[in-house]
């Protein structure tokens, strides 16, 4: 049994990965941890484990986990994971951060963006950016792997095999992107009371978005030079879901068919992108709950560009579903194992 601690089990990411653990059956909860809810059953924040969870919570002391755990997941803000990691820590137990923290490996880009001093940037190099389709082999061997974001695990996914393959300029790419409320997380904000959201769309954060510059980073990567594009996050009516429209120029004259060849050598064997029938556009309903990334492309010949979409669910492959993906590949398990998710519907 994989031995588990989560720091931050009380928020929307972390009761997801308790709900994904619970149904794995090589992982067992040792650390059920909160800021709020200390010596609180876990069963009463969440009633849905009532019966399922017996254990209270506990305080965040990721020293004293370390020595209890296997792997410990941080589900908590930024900031927090890279104030506590230690070589000592890690040297006992791997960590997987679903915050932002060793995503970006320019300390600089990320105090700028995200208005923090890191803690502990001698992590950043050795750090994993941990999307499981494109760096698999980095993570089996990592001790410590940064999970992607939710709006930038769909985007880079959506996007990647043709600038990958340069079919697009990444410079002229416009990512337009949706989310469900619950990527704001659960903490009470003005914002994301009922009757500011229901109803109600809009966009935030425009020009200015902390996922822009990993997103960058990551389709800089594929593409072998930087990349600056635009990306612009809107907040949806929802309770979970993200879709992506992306437009981008394509660089030469391309048909259906050799795009698709394109997507199908990146994803035709990976279990959890699904490359669509033509036509067929992404919907945030068929991949909620599960570990789906879906993605389709149109090809607009008239303006030379391309249309890229994406659906995932923030809550699953954009956060604790890709954690449990990463924690299958650092431990040797299945990388599907416990993520076999049917999407439900309604
Ligand atoms: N929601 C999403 O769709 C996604 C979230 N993420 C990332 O996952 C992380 C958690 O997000 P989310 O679950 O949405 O956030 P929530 O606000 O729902 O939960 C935050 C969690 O962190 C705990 N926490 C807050 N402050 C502290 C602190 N100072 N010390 C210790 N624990 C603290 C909270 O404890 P308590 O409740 O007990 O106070 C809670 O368990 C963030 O980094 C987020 O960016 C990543 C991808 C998607
Ligand atoms: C709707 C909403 O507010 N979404 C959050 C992003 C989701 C998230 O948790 O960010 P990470 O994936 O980087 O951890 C936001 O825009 O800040």
């Amino acid at each position: 049994m994989i031995k588990v601690g989560i720091i931050g089990a009380t928020g929307y990411a972390g009761q997801e990965l308790v709900r994904l653990l619970k149904g794995h059956g090589n992982a067992e909860i040792k650390w059920y941890g909160s800021r709020s809810y200390i010596d609180k059953k876990y069963a009463q924040v969440y009633q849905n484990m009532f019966q399922i969870v017996e254990e209270t919570c506990l305080d965040d002391n990721m020293e004293e986990l370390a020595e209890q755990v296997d792997v410990i997941f941080t589900a908590t803000p930024q900031g927090l994971c890279a104030s506590m990691v230690k070589e000592e820590i890690l040297s006992k137990v791997k960590i997987i951060d679903l915050s932002a923290d060793f995503r970006i490996k320019d300390v600089s880009v990320y105090e700028k963006w995200y208005g923090l001093d890191h803690k502990s940037p001698q992590f950043l190099p050795e750090a994993v950016y941990g999307l499981c389709e494109m760096n698999r082999d980095k993570i089996k061997k990592a001790r410590l792997v940064a999970n992607p974001g939710c709006y930038t695990t769909c985007s880079i996914l959506t996007c990647y095999p043709l600038v990958k393959e340069g079919l697009i300029d990444g410079n002229t790419l416009i990512i337009d992107a949706k989310s469900g409320t619950s990527g704001a997380g659960r903490g009470a904000k003005l914002d994301n009371l009922f009757c500011e959201v229901n109803e109600n769309m809009k966009a935030y954060a425009v020009a200015s978005h902390r996922h822009t510059p990993e997103i960058e980073e990551q389709l800089g990567y594929a593409a072998g030079k930087e990349i600056t594009l635009n990306f612009t996050p809107h907040l949806v009516p929802m309770n979970r879901g993200i879709l992506v429209t992306a437009y981008a120029s394509l660089t030469k004259q391309v048909s259906y068919e050799e795009v698709k060849a394109v997507y199908d050598k990146y994803y035709e064997k990976e279990q959890f992108v699904r490359v669509l029938e033509k036509d067929v556009t992404p919907q945030t309903r068929w991949v909620e709950g599960s570990n789906y990334t879906d993605i389709n492309f149109k090809i607009d010949p008239r303006t030379n560009r391309i249309i890229l979409m994406g659906a995932i669910d923030n809550l699953v492959k954009g956060a604790a579903g890709q954690a449990v993906q990463n924690m299958n590949l650092l431990f040797g398990e299945k990388e599907n194992r416990g993520l076999e998710l049917v999407p439900m519907f309604p």
